[in-house]
């Protein structure tokens, strides 16, 4: 049977994330970065586009798993007439280049274990030269080599385009393999000490989580989804990842793949607000940082996604020779909606740096000037259509979300200026601006018929996004207007007891996303009808709401971007930062204020 996205853990270094099955396979791992070549895509193909499984010899998937509390370091363990056997999974902080640490060990008995790797570099394209030096089997091809060792020394031997090893532990016993990634043109790289690294890792990790200022209900899901978003966190430059993955597919055997590598401007920024709220502010200021200098330059030019180390350039292409997860094809590298108009996102950064500065965070030169030119510049655009939150690829349209997130832009703008007297601005003309857009919204992007606001203006079409207007201060929770709204979005986007994000399918014209119907019900719009739901006075049926979507995460906590509630499946890629930030978001709105800060 094929795997379900679900039956993945993550392990990373901050840098990129492998993704192991409960068969003990890695079967996703970019290298070195989160947006480089995959080195294993089975999850995106089969055994021949790469993958290196542990387990006992025979065994089928493990018997349990879970990470060390607190950590990103994976136990998976199986047992097995022989005896019981544990593998842990990690990877250490690097240095210089990545490892990925396999420990064995023998938990009872005296199992056999079987480890067969097979290296695909390219996104599980190329078939690397093998050869031996120093106790490593060395893999090369073009820009990339691994070196595999372990400690103690097993045999291992090639066939069939891999290299395998069989041997035998007993309890107590211990068999540690590292893989490290290196640039083929320099020399072998430095050896990690895998035992050392285990326990620092368990340390580090413990230390930060225990950074968490939530102690509230579901402490558990939340620390998880908290660890997941650092996992998701490039390192060097504090830009922070959509997901893992590319093309795990939001409708299975359909063509809604996308790849999540990069760092989208309006996932980032409300990854920040979380963080903030749960106390992680050195980790906001990085990516308050990685966003002033991404985004340097002129307000024109300013995109809604950059690469991890704020690249420009993310040109969509297709792997032909990957058939997709669950034959879910294309598989698609690169993301075209890097050139969309999405005028949601000034307000979205606009809202992040305004409560950046609420929280403390100390200013940086220019910040105050970038804000003002982009402001400057939604002056000038915010009458134009776009493709708005979804990034749809069916045309522009005059979509309600994005002029409301526009009016954020504003409003936070004249906020700052009502409370730092010291900076410079047009305060004036900015409140008439803001005026401007909300009497805009609220006379074309509401059908008063139906007594709710509309996915564009004039549509009889409905958006989950407008869930947010009582949360980012558009309208207060108790306008009619707003209750109306969560009423019908409940009403006609719900699906089996969550929410789809819009309709996939238009009776009355174009599908508005330009694509093939059908997909999940989207996680993090099902978390903010829980939060609109509280907001409004309805705190019995939020709870029950946020009860359900917890109980979505898999055994170790993690979520896809949607679920199918027909099939019972996540789908999407994985893990997804939106999904974990909607559900420390709610949990904080929930159950936060007593217990938090
Ligand atoms: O489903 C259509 C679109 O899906 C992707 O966008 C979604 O993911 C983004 C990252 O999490 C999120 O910011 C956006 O709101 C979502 O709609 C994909 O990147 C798009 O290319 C695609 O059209």
């Amino acid at each position: 049977m094929n795997p379900r996205i679900e039956d993945y853990a993550v392990i990373g270094d901050e840098q990129t994330a492998a993704l192991v099955g409960r068969d003990g396979s890695i079967d996703w791992l970019c290298l070195p970065r989160f947006d480089s070549g995959a080195c294993f895509a089975r999850l995106l193909g089969d055994e021949d586009n790469g993958y290196w499984r542990i387990a006992p010899k025979g065994a089928g998937t493990c018997t349990r798993r879970g990470y060390r509390p607190d950590t990103l370091v994976l136990d998976t363990e199986w047992d097995t007439p022989e005896g019981t056997l544990r593998v842990t999974d990690l990877m250490p902080q690097r240095e210089k280049v990545p490892d990925v640490v396999r420990i064995v060990e023998g938990v009872s008995g005296r199992v056999t274990v079987r480890s067969t790797l097979r290296l695909r570099f390219d996104h599980g394209s190329i078939v690397p030269w093998m050869r031996r030096s120093d106790g490593h089997r060395v893999a090369v091809a073009g820009p990339d080599s691994t070196w595999l060792r372990s400690e103690p020394h097993v045999r291992t031997w090639g066939e069939d385009l891999g290299t395998h090893s069989e041997f035998t532990v007993a309890e107590g016993e211990r068999v540690a393999f590292v893989l490290t990634w290196h640039p083929s043109h320099q020399p072998r790289p430095r050896l990690i000490d895998p035992y050392k690294a285990l326990s620092s890792s368990v340390r580090d990790w413990r230390h930060w989580s225990g950074r968490c200022r939530y102690d509230g209900p579901y402490r558990d899901i939340v620390v998880r989804s908290l660890i997941t978003l650092k996992a998701l966190t490039y390192r060097p430059t504090g830009g922070i990842v959509a997901a893992a993955t590319t093309s795990l597919p939001e409708k299975l055997g359909g063509v809604r793949n996308w790849d999540y590598r990069y760092c989208w401007l309006r996932d980032s920024t409300l990854t920040l607000n979380v963080l903030l709220a749960a106390g992680y502010h050195e980790e906001a200021e990085a990516w308050r940082d990685w966003l002033l200098r991404a985004v340097a330059g002129s307000p024109e030019d300013l995109q809604i996604m950059y690469g991890v180390a704020g690249e420009r350039r993310l040109p969509e292409t297709e792997l032909p020779w990957l058939a997709g997860f669950a034959g879910s094809a294309p598989v698609r590298i690169g993301n075209s909606a890097v050139d969309q108009l999405q005028l949601d996102v000034y307000g979205e950064v606009m809202d992040s740096l305004w409560l950046a500065r609420q929280s403390g965070l100390s200013a940086r030169p220019h910040m105050w000037a970038l804000q003002c030119a982009l402001i400057d510049f939604l002056d000038e655009q915010w009458r134009q259509p776009d493709e708005g939150l979804w990034e749809v690829r069916g045309g522009r349209r005059q979509f309600t979300h994005s002029k409301v997130m526009a009016w954020v832009a504003v409003d936070r703008a004249v906020r700052t200026l009502e409370e730092h007297p010291e900076l410079e601005g047009d305060l004036s003309g900015w409140r008439a601006l803001r005026d401007e857009i909300h009497a805009e919204v609220c006379a074309r992007g509401y059908d008063p018929e139906r007594n709710t606001f509309t996915q564009y203006y004039g549509s009889r079409e409905l958006d989950a996004s407008l869930l947010l207007i009582p949360r980012v201060g558009f309208l207060p929770p108790d306008d009619p207007r707003v209750i109306g709204t969560v009423d019908a979005i409940a009403a006609d986007l719900g699906e089996g007891g969550f929410v789809r994000r819009y309709d996939t399918e238009d009776p009355e014209g174009p599908v508005v996303d330009g694509l093939p119907e059908g997909e999940g019900s989207f996680l993090a719009c099902s978390f903010w009808l829980a939060d609109a739901l509280y907001m409004t006075g309805r705190a019995d049926e939020a709870r029950a709401l946020f009860e359900r979507l917890a109980g979505l995460v898999n055994d170790v906590g993690l979520l896809a971007e949607e679920y199918d509630a027909e099939a019972g499946c996540q789908l999407g890629n994985f893990p997804q930062a939106f999904s974990h930030i909607a559900l420390v978001n709610t949990a904080l709105t929930l159950f936060g204020t007593e217990e938090a800060g």
